[in-house]
């Protein structure tokens, strides 16, 4: 027997979409099922005024196929020197809708994230004027914290004293990874969201590391023992409006993963619906899904949801591509290790 289910059509709320060749070659692996995505500005430069957010939103739509109607979110990156009236002004011509603070050196592309937090104050002040939320990687980058801990001490030494410094600041921790970060997110009120990644809920650090190490599955913030798995797919799959989808898609070519030194990042972009379909299914969760990828993100970030809609049919199981190509090299699409019986009707 067939099965069905229609959603409101989804957003992405962290998304990586790079620039040039790997940004026309993904562009469309979102857009395909996505209205609208927030962008994250960690390019090379970075995305740190609104003119430049203005030009790489050009970029993203010149990327697009043709009658695509997506609509990528812009951020500017929160930088010692962001100038609290270009945000402002950004911000008000609905050019720029958030902010991100990536703590130096904490991932790909943050060389020039904060060092100092007493120097971002001002912007962050004029943020919770505004109403323009923050999105903040929390994870702290001191070399004597155990990689796995980075998240839950970062919620607890620079988060918490930031939120509590700045009243009225909209804050998203992004991409989920601790049961710690589930019990702040939920007990912190509607000016606090998370973002959770569709791979966070299917790999531990297992995955990455026991059987030989499989650099595919290495990202930032790094998969968590099986308990803080648990705990975020409970989370997802709960209906909670504190949570929402940001799949962190965050391509490399292949041959940047497979280094001594490989980047971090999954790209997920391309089977997402269909993997966050089999996990809430599995959950018992199906009718929460619309709730995590199509109504929890657009509420706290006070815009409508989406008009359209898309229907998933479960069936035999899917083959996606295991790699998508790029001029610069394939991109390896994110493997869930399960079948996938749901897929999304206009594939
Ligand atoms: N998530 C990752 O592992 N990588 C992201 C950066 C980030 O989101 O931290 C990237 O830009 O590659
Ligand atoms: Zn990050
Ligand atoms: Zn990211």
């Amino acid at each position: 027997m067939t099965k069905t289910i229609t959603l409101r059509t989804p957003d992405d709320w962290h998304l990586h979409l790079r620039d040039g060749d790997m940004l026309r070659a993904v562009a469309p692996e979102t857009a395909r099922h996505f209205a609208r995505a927030i962008i994250m500005p960690n390019l090379v430069p970075p995305v740190v005024t609104g003119r430049d957010a203005a030009a790489y939103r050009d970029r993203i739509l010149n990327a697009l196929p043709a009658g695509s109607t997506f609509d990528p979110l812009m951020t500017l990156y929160l930088t010692e020197d962001t100038d609290p009236d270009d945000l402002e002004a950004a911000h008000k011509d609905g050019l720029v809708t958030a902010v991100k603070l990536y703590p130096a050196g904490a991932t790909t592309n943050s060389a020039s994230g904060v060092r100092d937090f007493d120097k971002v104050r001002p912007v962050l002040e004029r943020m919770a004027e505004i109403g323009c939320p923050l999105c903040v990687h929390g994870e702290v980058t001191d070399s004597d914290i155990d990689i796995f801990d980075r998240e839950a001490v970062f919620i607890e030494r620079v988060l918490d004293p930031i939120r509590r410094g700045t009243p009225g600041l909209r804050v998203v921790m992004e991409h989920i990874t601790t049961m710690q970060g589930v019990e702040y997110a939920s007990e912190s009120g509607p000016d606090l969201g998370a973002t959770i990644t569709t791979h966070h809920l299917v790999i531990n650090r297992n995955h990455i590391l026991a059987g030989g190490i499989k650099p595919h599955y290495y990202c930032l913030p790094v998969a968590k023992r099986e308990e803080h798995r648990l705990a975020l797919r409970k989370a997802a799959t709960s209906g909670d409006p504190s949570f929402f989808l940001g799949t962190d898609s965050a391509p490399h070519t292949d041959a940047n993963k497979l280094l001594p030194c490989g980047c971090a990042g999954c790209f997920t972009a391309t089977n997402t619906l269909s993997i966050l379909a089999e996990v809430f299914e599995q959950e018992d969760a199906l009718h929460h899904l619309e709730a995590f990828t199509s109504l929890n993100g657009p509420k706290f970030y006070r815009l409508p949801v989406n008009d359209g809609q898309i229907t998933l049919t479960k069936g035999d199981p899917v083959a996606y591509p295991p790699q998508i190509e790029t001029t610069d090299g394939p991109v390896t699409v994110f493997d869930p290790q399960m079948p996938l019986h749901w897929w999304v009707e206009t594939d």
